[in-house]
């Protein structure tokens, strides 16, 4: 179970906090999805959870231990157990796909540990093994930087199956990505949430891909929480709360289906 208790995050050199006092108690084999609007604190939430953003106050517990209050090298270790996809991949785009993805077996080591060791032909095949999960078995050597950005992002997928996360957090994993690509990735995660019980914390844009694939539906707005619930749950007005229409942004509207622009809605 994951559990964050009155998580607070004020960027320095901001007034306003990016997340004000958060609780949130999210149970094991739950698939979250954070919505919001641009700037509702959504990638911070995520970011906070493993401590790539600091929070500055409060407390984040995951399976009964404290991730906040953690040294360097416990969290090292914890990271381990939580795996990470990123709007933009994080990749190690010289290294070849299989070196990619065999290194989600050590990721609760620094990276250049990871990769300065060989990896053990058990490691290998296991690495193959999550390349095939993923259709990617035939790119294991070519370079990550030659792969299109669906492929980028399966690789990123096959490196979490390698690690086998009991936790899998998402930074805006299909943000960059065409909307059939996205839902493959989707379809990837849910896999990873239906068969192996891994506990999914997203943080997403596309309405409808949330209402598709999560089990739990958390809206943001401006750093704190505004929905609580199941997809089902989020009708036109919770949505509205989520994303409050705003004189600057040219009047976006957000509905059950997914984002308009106005232009959209105007034809
Ligand atoms: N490194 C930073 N330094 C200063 N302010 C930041 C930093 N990162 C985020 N912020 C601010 O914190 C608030 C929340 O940002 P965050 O990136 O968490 O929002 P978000 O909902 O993920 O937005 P988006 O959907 O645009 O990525 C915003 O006001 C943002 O400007």
């Amino acid at each position: 179970m994951l559990k964050l208790k009155a998580i607070s995050k004020t960027y320095k050199g901001e007034l306003k906090p990016a997340l004000d006092r958060i609780d949130l108690q999210v149970e094991t084999g739950q698939f979250v999805a954070v919505l919001g609007r641009s700037g509702a604190g959504k990638s911070t939430l995520v970011r906070c959870i493993n401590r790539l953003v600091e929070p500055d106050a409060g407390e984040i517990v995951w399976n009964g231990r404290a991730i906040t209050g953690m040294n360097a090298r416990e969290l090292r270790g914890i990271r381990g157990e939580i795996g990470m996809v990123f709007q933009h991949f994080n990749l190690l785009p010289r290294l070849t796909v299989l070196t990619n993805v065999a290194a989600g077996r050590f990721a609760d080591m620094p990276r250049w540990r990871s990769l300065t060791g060989a990896f053990s032909n058990e490691d290998k095949a296991r690495a193959m093994a999550a390349l095939r999960e993923v259709g990617l078995e035939a790119y294991a050597g070519r370079r990550v930087d030659d792969l299109s950005g669906g492929q980028k992002q399966r690789v990123a997928i096959a490196r979490v199956v390698m690690q086998q996360p009991a936790l899998l957090l998402g930074d805006e994993p299909i943000s960059s990505l065409d909307a059939v690509t996205a839902a493959r990735i989707m379809t990837f995660i849910a896999g990873l949430y239906r068969e192996r019980g891994v506990t999914v914390v997203l943080n997403l844009h596309d309405v409808a891909m949330a209402r598709a694939y999560a089990t739990r539906i958390i809206g943001l707005t401006d750093g704190r929480i505004t929905f609580d619930g199941p997809p089902d749950e989020l009708g036109e007005a919770e949505l509205r709360a989520i994303y409050p229409p705003d004189e600057e942004d040219g009047g976006e509207t957000i509905t059950v289906e997914g984002k308009k622009g106005r232009n959209e809605e105007d034809v």
